[in-house]
């Protein structure tokens, strides 16, 4: 459905995407995710058509990604949906709706369905006075006026609660289970892993990893070992029950603590294997320097960084309106 080889984006002389090269078949949940500016948006934008690539290559199914007609085909969600405030939900679709030369008939049944499914209320209302929440149910309900193949969601659950959060991300996975390609990018790496097929992970506009999550595992991720004491041996921690517990990072190091343990009079009373989430491996490899700064692959935890990132990813501008999100020129 997608192609991507080589696609880069310079803005100015800054290098905001690299050299992406990834595919997506139909039906799949393609997550992009990533730290702030590693390049998602961007990244985003060339599939969707807003933006022009600076190299390289992006293709939707037939057309390339810069083609007036893909966008027939396409529904985009930007990460900030600014409304026209003064129409109602129903008004804004229909006018969506026109704009795509979607059937009257045909667009009131399929935003009524989708609103329905969102459990949107209040659709006469003015959207200026809706909560972030309904609005972006809104913006979603938008992205599906035309009824496309393919949606680029940029940070579909924004902003929402926990409940609407789950809301979508549900009903991301029944647009795929209907057979529609969806390409999101997230940074709640928990959305990424309950619902995406396959990801790809970018820092500083890089893919540093990419595959199934259980593939990124194995292939990045180390296991840990969690090895219970009943005495106290350098470096353990107790645990509170008059164990201790020293967490290693291979069965050398395991070895190592059983004789720490018995030379302190004690035992190994038991041993926990961990495999690491998406979170700790993302957080493990963004924290690493690129190939450009270094052959130096020592890692570095970012927590801070990551906590941060959380925060200012859901207010970041990025600057895409309703006209462009429609299909204004290419920039
Ligand atoms: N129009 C622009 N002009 C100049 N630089 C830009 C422009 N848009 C984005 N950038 C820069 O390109 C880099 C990648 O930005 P992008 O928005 O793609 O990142 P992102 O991964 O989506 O970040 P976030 O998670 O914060 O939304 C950032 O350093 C950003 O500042």
């Amino acid at each position: 459905m997608i192609t991507v080889e080589n696609l880069r984006k310079t803005y100015e002389d800054f290098p905001a995407v690299v050299g992406s090269s990834f595919e997506v078949d139909r039906g799949e949940i393609f997550g992009v995710v990533g730290p702030n500016g590693a390049g998602k948006t961007t990244t985003l934008k060339m599939l969707a058509g807003l933006i022009e690539p600076t190299g390289g290559e992006a293709r939707v199914g037939e057309f390339d990604a810069g083609d007036p007609e893909m966008r027939r085909h396409l529904g985009f969600l930007p990460e900030e949906s600014p409304l026209y405030e003064d129409m109602t939900p129903r008004s804004y679709l229909r006018f969506f709706a026109d704009l795509y030369d979607v059937p009257r008939e045909e667009a009131t049944r399929r935003t009524e369905e989708t609103f329905d499914r969102l459990e949107l209320e209040h659709r006469e209302r003015r959207l200026g006075d809706m909560s972030k929440g309904m609005k972006r149910k809104v913006a979603i309900a938008r992205s599906l006026v035309n009824d496309p193949d393919l949606l680029v969601y940029d940070e579909p659950a924004s902003g929402l609660d926990p409940l609407t959060t789950n809301y979508v991300l549900e009903f991301t996975r029944e647009l795929a289970d209907r057979g529609k390609t969806v390409v999101f990018s997230a940074h709640n790496l928990y959305h990424v892993e309950s619902i995406c097929d396959r990801v790809v992970i970018m820092n500083r506009g890089e893919i540093i990893a990419r595959g199934t999550v259980p593939e990124i595992r194995d292939e990045h991720g180390e296991t840990t070992y969690h090895v219970f004491t009943t005495v106290s041996v350098p470096d353990s921690d107790p645990v509170g029950d008059g164990r201790h517990r020293r967490v290693v990072g291979d069965m050398e190091a395991v070895e190592s603590v059983r004789a720490a343990a018995e030379s302190a009079g004690g035992e190994v009373d038991d041993i926990r294997t961990r495999e690491p989430s998406l979170e700790e491996i993302f957080l493990d490899l963004a924290g690493r320097p690129t190939t450009e700064e270094g052959t130096d692959r020592g890692r570095t935890r970012r927590r801070n960084a990551q906590t941060d990132g959380e925060s200012d990813g859901s207010e970041a501008a990025n600057g895409a309106d309703d006209a462009a999100t429609y299909g204004g020129p290419a920039k």
